[in-house]
């Protein structure tokens, strides 16, 4: 970010500071009925480490995410954040995992603010005034302290995106994950919200898995990049090697080239 606030320095939220954690994809495998959409994938992402999952459409990257925060299960195989199956209830209690979801999910009929306050209400994480603290804070990370009274659909595509990782702060997360963060915004906004993404992680040492097609992202702010084709993890490298790819697969897929004589839509299959 342009302008960084010194108070990122320290975790804002809390005085006990939980561990970045470990995610482990151990031999994962997932079909849906005939449909085999992940194969065999295995790698893992170091505590405080952003890797980003790049792939076509279709090659299974959100199916992946949703094992690792446990709202899909294995068909083989297994996810592990720390030493905990991704799939059990208890993980999910002793572990803060914060899922941004591509569009925001966040509630048309509440206020930004409210949207922010609901996950500490409903955990009763405080009472009124101590969620007014941590709600401001989160808002004031992402230049959001004006928006505080508005809807979801006054703001722009761009603010929906910071209020929905302003809504994943608040729960204070050790591991942050992000569905295509960047997609249907402009250059300049995609940026920005990479940088939302690298300050997060460098200032709150948060482990971070970022789903995206976003080359630029991934070269700028990834420690290290995977490529999923057809279910199957190809490559694993930092974001170096990717700028002179010598799988064509890869080259194809992140330098594409327009061929009016030989049209890839010609190929489709649906
Ligand atoms: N619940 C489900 N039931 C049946 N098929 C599913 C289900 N979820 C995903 N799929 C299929 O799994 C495949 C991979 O989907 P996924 O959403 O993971 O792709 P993706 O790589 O994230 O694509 P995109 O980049 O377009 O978002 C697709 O063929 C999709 O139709």
């Amino acid at each position: 970010m342009a302008d960084r606030s010194p108070s990122l320095t320290r975790n804002p939220f809390t005085a006990e500071e939980k561990p970045a954690v470990s995610v482990a994809v151990e031999h994962l495998s997932k079909s849906f009925g005939a449909l085999q959409v992940l194969k065999d994938v295995s790698f893992a992402v170091e505590p405080g480490e952003i890797f980003v999952l790049m792939g076509p459409s279709g090659s299974g990257k959100s199916v992946l995410l949703k094992h690792i925060v446990g709202l899909e299960l294995p068909t083989a195989g297994r996810v592990m954040v720390d030493s905990h199956d991704a799939s059990s209830e208890r993980t999910r209690e002793q572990i803060r995992m914060a899922l941004v979801f591509q569009a925001g999910a966040l509630f048309n009929s509440l206020s930004v603010y409210d949207n922010l306050a609901l996950y500490l209400r409903e955990h009763q994480v405080a009472n009124e005034g101590g969620i007014r603290e941590k709600v401001m804070r989160a808002l004031q990370i992402l230049s959001l302290e004006n928006a505080a009274s508005k809807l979801p659909a006054e703001l722009s595509g761009g603010m929906k995106k910071r209020v929905a990782i302003a809504r994943a702060l608040v729960m204070e997360p050790q591991l942050m994950l992000y569905d295509e963060p960047t997609s249907e915004l402009d250059p300049v906004m995609g940026a920005t919200i990479s940088e939302i993404i690298a300050t997060l992680k460098d200032e709150f040492h948060v482990t971070t898995i970022v789903v995206s097609h976003d080359r630029d992202l991934a070269l700028s702010i990834a420690d290290r990049v995977g490529i999923l084709m057809n279910g199957q993890l190809i490559h694993v490298s930092p974001p170096a090697a990717l700028r002179d790819p010598h799988d064509p697969r890869i080259d194809d897929f992140l330098n594409p080239q327009v061929d009016l004589k030989n049209p890839r839509f010609k190929k489709l299959e649906i």
